[in-house]
């Protein structure tokens, strides 16, 4: 049988932990949602510290000017593109690269309104055009904006992906990505032969890990920025009161489609939380079992109140499934649920969301709409990214300014 024509694809994302560019090389083959991919390999590149302060408190309102702005945008390709070149120097030459960037303020639609008059907003910085020129390779980036363009809220992006390549014949999965915030995409059966496609719904459940890492940071006066494992709040016991009084926070009852950041759920968020814990006189292993909490009944309860049923499973990914409490918390919850990673079904948990912009930039070269409008809220589906070639001229060689 002749092989169907593929193209080695790298995917690179820095999400709203900003703690690194996850990156994955991939070998894509196919059209639309029937695709074979094969992972070669992956890697993180933590960013210089200075950087992700930077992005951090560029991310939380810090004023900057346009010109510092530029020079940000740029040292962040720079980054990409330096974890893009360390693949291609590890696993061998690539066609395209799919650049997710670093998101750095994201609005979702006015609640209520028009998409119309009040189109979401959403940057990320690590402009595509400087990272195809440093690599010498095509690079598609800027995913977010043809879905907002089209009314949507430009997030959550990666359940198409999720259902090209996680989707069962017979079993209804949730695909559950805990990362700084947290996304779910639904999954409904699709049997063999695959035709029309089912309809997937997914959105932003709220914080992931972002409250957790943000209270360690705190706790520790910054000598370590994430509950390794969860021990820290499994050392702890969650106050119901205090989960309960979180929860009515009126994210957690807007009806999907809805999209999440920092912007909600990172330090003023937090002030909150702590001000709230200090009237009970928590000691910090309970106020994280208490953060943890919240992240595992925001994803517990957003199912049982927007799915027409609870799934079979539960496949997670992000840096959140390696959160042993937070993860034996959201099987409490859900006790009728198997739980598992996505690694379970073949799709690495820790590169996951890499890989969907891999995938997403090989839609991209198809012109394959990448969006589900039942998950963003779009008026219709849009080729997603802004592909830039690399002009031979431009080549100005990594690391060099
Ligand atoms: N072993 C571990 N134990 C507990 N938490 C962990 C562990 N490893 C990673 N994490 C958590 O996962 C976070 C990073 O997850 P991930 O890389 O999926 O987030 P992200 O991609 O930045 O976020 P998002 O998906 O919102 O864009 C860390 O900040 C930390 O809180
Ligand atoms: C604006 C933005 O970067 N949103 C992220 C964030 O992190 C998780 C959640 O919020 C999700 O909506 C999205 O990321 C993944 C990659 C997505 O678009 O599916």
């Amino acid at each position: 049988m002749m092989k169907k024509p593929s193209l080695r694809v790298i995917g690179l994302i820095s999400g709203t932990s900003v703690d690194g560019i996850d990156g994955v090389v991939a070998t894509i083959a196919g059209t639309g949602y029937d695709l074979q991919v094969d992972v070669i390999g992956g890697d993180t590149l933590a960013y210089p510290a200075a950087l992700r302060d930077q992005a951090l408190a560029v991310g939380a309102g810090a004023p900057l000017a346009i010109a510092d702005l530029a020079t940000l945008d740029d040292a962040i390709a720079r980054q990409f593109a330096q974890a893009a070149q360390t693949l291609i120097d590890q696993y061998g030459p690539v066609d395209l690269i799919g650049s997710h960037g670093q998101t750095v303020f994201h609005r979702p639609r006015t609640a209520g309104s028009p998409s119309e008059t009040h189109l979401a907003y959403s940057l990320q910085l690590g402009r595509g055009d400087l990272i195809a020129a440093l690599t010498q390779c095509p690079t598609v980036s800027n995913f977010r904006q043809a879905d907002i363009a089209a009314g949507g809220e430009g997030a959550p992006l990666v359940p198409p992906v999720d259902l090209a390549l996680l989707s069962h014949p017979t079993r209804t999965r949730c695909i559950q990505n805990i990362g700084g915030i947290g996304n779910v995409a639904l999954l409904p059966p699709w049997p063999a032969p695959r035709q029309t496609p089912p309809k997937v719904i997914g959105w932003d459940t709220g914080p992931g890990n972002s409250l957790i890492d943000l209270a360690v940071a705190q706790f520790t006066h910054g000598q370590q920025t994430y509950d390794r494992d969860g021990a820290w709040a499994a050392q702890g016991t969650p106050h119901p009161a205090l989960v309960a009084h979180w929860l009515a926070h009126p994210y957690f009852a807007q009806l999907p489609p809805k999209s999440t950041g920092r912007e909600l759920f990172g330090q003023d968020f937090l002030n909150q939380c702590l001000q709230d814990a200090a009237a009970y006189d928590l000691p910090p292993a309970d106020v994280l079992a208490c953060l943890t909490e919240l992240t595992a009944c925001s994803i517990a309860h957003s199912y049982q109140t927007f799915l027409p049923q609870l799934p079979d499973e539960v496949l997670l990914c992000g840096g959140g499934s390696h959160n042993q409490s937070l993860v034996s918390r959201l099987q409490a919850h859900l006790p009728t649920v198997t739980i598992q990673t996505t690694s379970a079904a073949g799709v690495a948990a820790d590169l996951k969301e890499a890989l969907a912009f891999a995938v997403l930039a090989y839609w991209r070269q198809q012109a394959f709409p990448g969006n589900l409008p039942s998950v963003t809220g779009a008026r219709q589906e849009a080729v997603l990214g802004e592909l830039w070639q690399p002009t031979p001229s431009a080549s100005i060689g990594i690391g060099r300014r």
